[in-house]
């Protein structure tokens, strides 16, 4: 059971009151305003300050879908290397942390590399090597969903209880956007074609095929579509599974998330389900150029801050608009007010 934390509406009506007497016309900064209300209910206060201790976790993993012919433009093997050079430094992921003060932390929950020259830290938290081929079984048995749950809630805890004051989760594993497209499809009965997107830039055959794969993916979850862990167990992944239990955990710690690409999103909507609420704890950081993204944005009513045609995952568009966050807060704390500036109504003679 999760117990989502309350927002601070005391808070949100204070710093309501306070953007709307800033030195500006009524509403002209836009949803900057917006944003900095959120920060103020999130944070607790009606003088939000921008988020410092910033906490990037990508959840990594592979998945059996790639098994069956292509569903992506790149091979399994790039989500390894890609997890080695997170930890070296050189993904975007690391280069955005960099430049608006982020940590970057990699967990391994499933990819198919035991990783062995990796630290432990990261590979603590492995549920198991790859998922199943969704399109034919499962992804994983129940206890290896709930270990994926249960994974993602501690790192949670491990994060905030460090410190973080902004979590924000990243995603690496090559094929997640065929699931995270059946995930999205079957909470929201949505056909294949409607949440099938080109991923890494896969050419239309591959299109044609992911989409076949993601309609028997859904033919198979439909059963399940009510039910947030059967979902994970049946066409999930651990990596999908931890960063559920992440965001679930956010909203039960009362610590703001800024949401990612189609994973995160795929993620929000199954923890919104099962914990409705929770999603007054995220805040989208972008749109990606997936179908699946956009319908889950909708239907979880968040507007996302940046809609750059971004398609990479690694947290990558939710550290693009970090800084916004961070001018919303600025903005509130730092502008005078209105009457401070204007010049007095002349006196009637
Ligand atoms: C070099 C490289 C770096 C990445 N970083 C994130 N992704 C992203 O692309 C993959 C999902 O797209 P699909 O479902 O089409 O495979 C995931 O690994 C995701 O994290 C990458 C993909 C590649 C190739
Ligand atoms: O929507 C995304 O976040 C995305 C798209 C393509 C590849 N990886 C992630």
């Amino acid at each position: 059971m999760t117990h989502v934390a309350r927002i601070d509406e005391g808070a949100r009506t204070g710093a309501r009151r306070r953007v709307d007497a800033l030195a500006k016309p009524l509403g002209a900064l836009g949803r900057l305003e917006d944003l900095a209300v959120w920060l103020a209910g999130v944070q607790g206060t009606s003088a939000p300050v921008p988020p410092r201790e910033v906490s990037v976790v990508v959840f990594a993993g592979d998945h059996g879908v790639t098994g069956d012919g292509a569903v992506s433009a790149y091979p399994r093997a790039v989500t390894a290397a890609m997890v080695r050079e997170f930890l070296r430094g050189g993904a975007a992921v690391n280069v955005l942390a960099g430049a608006h003060g982020a940590r970057v932390r990699v967990v391994d929950l499933g990819v198919d590399d035991d990783l062995t020259d990796t630290p432990p830290e990261v590979r603590r938290h492995k549920v198991r090597r790859g998922s199943g081929a969704i399109q034919r079984e499962d992804a994983l048995t129940v206890d290896q969903a709930l270990a994926g749950l249960a994974a993602g809630r501690a790192i949670a805890d491990e994060e905030v209880d460090a410190g973080a004051d902004l979590l924000v989760p990243g995603d690496m594993g090559i094929g997640n956007t065929t699931v995270a497209a059946t995930l999205v499809g079957t909470v929201l009965g949505l056909d294949a074609d409607q949440v099938v997107g080109w991923g890494t830039g896969v050419d239309d055959e591959t299109w044609r095929h992911k989409r076949d794969v993601v309609a028997a993916a859904l033919e198979r979850a439909r059963p399940y579509a009510d039910d947030p862990v059967a979902l994970l167990r049946s066409v999930g992944s651990a990596d999908l599974a931890a960063g559920t239990g992440f965001l679930l955990r956010s909203a039960e710690r009362g610590v703001p998330v800024l949401l990612d690409g189609v994973v995160s999103g795929a993620c929000a909507l199954l923890a919104e389900r099962s914990a409705p609420g929770a999603v007054a704890w995220w805040c989208a950081g972008h749109r990606s150029t997936e179908p699946a993204h956009r319908a889950a944005l909708a239907s979880l009513g968040l507007a996302p801050l940046l809609d750059l045609e971004l398609r990479l995952g690694e947290a990558s568009g939710a550290l693009t608009a970090l800084p916004l966050l961070r001018t919303a807060a600025l903005l509130l704390a730092g502008m005078t007010t209105l009457d401070s500036v204007a010049p007095p109504v002349p006196e009637q003679v």
